[in-house]
């Protein structure tokens, strides 16, 4: 008889190598994490040192395969409080450690337990810092997990890699959103009605609307000017849209452009996050570029120009508005300034309309995670719908 195998044999028996393929070439040997197979996507990283949770059901992160630079994952396992959609959205999930151990009083089950449960490959015992200093060098691009019978030659794998689609002209949003309108009741009294345009939205941004006293309609990514005006009591329309944020390429969101130019023409208040900053910089007339790398993280600093304070502020960003920081640009809706900007790099975080009752921010002030500091962009916009009922 044989003895027993040690839990650290176990572990190793069940080890089943995996790579990490990227489109430059360089290849990342480790373990497979969560699901066995093999998926392809962007490479990103996100520096979060928590919130995996938040990061991992995110729709925005659709079709990007997610790299933590935290060290070890999955300390606090997985509830059923933290997530931000139905679903897991990553592509594919690099970690350097994954916890052996979920502590956590709210914890239903281990990470890699959800991996699995929701077919997410990922990789494990990688070197992230080697992973993400290359990433900086070099930029953002495509690349594949593959473990189990996916494992393949190098030539073969790379082959599958870029075969894969690129991030750039991708159009994503309706593949993540609602197909069915559906109402985010105000908690007490209903101060306002909002349409929201679910472009990817994260289930924390409604929330923040609605302990406003805001009843948000979410309606479809493809929804028109026509379902937007739909919104309301009385037939008068809703007092905000809002634009939120999601996956893809800004620049062929071409049909969302086309509506917040109605809602802009009617100067109804409007309010876009991430994916929704871009489209209103977009209906402005202004362009978007591709970042070499992005910005994925919670403790980005960003500086509200008109007030001069600086937030610690959550991103998830791979593509930004092309504005001048310098000078107030007439635009065919007004006078536009940026009144936000990342202090790492001078991105574009946000924009302000002086003739028009519109704003938008790159960041995420619904944070979900990561700090509150501009939880106060939600009150603009509330103080927004105040002035124009006013
Ligand atoms: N979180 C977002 O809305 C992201 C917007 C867009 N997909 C980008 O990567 O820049």
């Amino acid at each position: 008889m044989t003895a027993p195998a040690s839990p650290t044999t176990a572990r190793r028996a069940a080890r089943v190598p995996a790579a990490y393929v990227l489109e430059d070439g360089r290849i990342f040997r480790g373990q497979a994490y969560g699901a066995i197979g093999e998926t392809f996507g962007e490479a990103v990283f996100n520096t979060g040192m928590t919130g995996y949770q938040e990061t991992l059901t995110d729709p925005s992160y659709h079709r990007q395969i997610v790299a933590m630079t935290a060290p070890q994952i999955g300390n606090t396992g997985v509830n059923d409080e933290d997530p931000e959609s139905a679903r897991i959205w990553v592509a594919g999930y690099v970690v350097r450690d994954p916890s052996r151990v979920s502590s956590n009083w709210r914890a239903k089950r281990s990470l890699d337990e959800e991996l699995k449960a929701q077919g997410i490959v990922g990789i494990s015992g990688i070197d992230t810092r080697a992973l993400t200093r290359h990433l900086r060098e070099v930029g953002a691009m495509r690349a594949g997990i593959f473990s189990g019978e996916a494992l393949a030659d190098d030539a073969t794998m790379l082959e599958r890699v870029r075969q894969a689609p690129q991030m750039e002209g991708a159009d994503l949003c309706g593949e993540v959103a609602t197909d069915e309108v559906y109402v985010v009741p105000a908690v007490g009294e209903k101060k306002f009605t909002v349409a929201a345009l679910d472009l990817g939205i994260k289930g924390m941004t409604p929330h923040r609307m609605a302990e406003r006293g805001i009843e948000v309609h979410v309606l479809p990514a493809n929804a028109t000017a026509e379902d937007v005006y739909a919104v309301g009591d009385n037939g008068n329309g809703p007092d905000g849209v809002f634009f939120s944020n999601g996956p893809g390429d800004p620049a062929t969101a071409d049909g969302q452009v086309a509506v917040l130019r109605e809602v802009l023409g009617r100067k109804t208040p409007f309010f876009g996050i991430c994916f929704g900053n871009q489209l209103l910089g977009r209906a402005l007339g202004f362009g978007t570029y591709k970042l070499k790398y992005g910005h994925r993280g919670i403790n980005q600093p960003v500086q509200d120009r008109t007030t001069g304070k600086v937030e610690v502020t959550a991103h998830n960003h791979g593509f930004a508005v092309d504005a001048p920081l310098d000078k107030v640009s007439e635009t065919p809706f007004g006078r536009v300034e940026v009144s936000h900007v990342c202090l790492n790099d001078d991105v574009v975080e946000g924009l302000q309309c002086f003739d028009q009752p519109a704003f938008s921010v790159q960041y995420h002030p619904e944070a979900a995670a990561g700090p509150h500091d501009a939880a106060y962009l939600f009150d603009r916009f509330f103080a927004l719908m105040e002035g124009q009922r006013a």
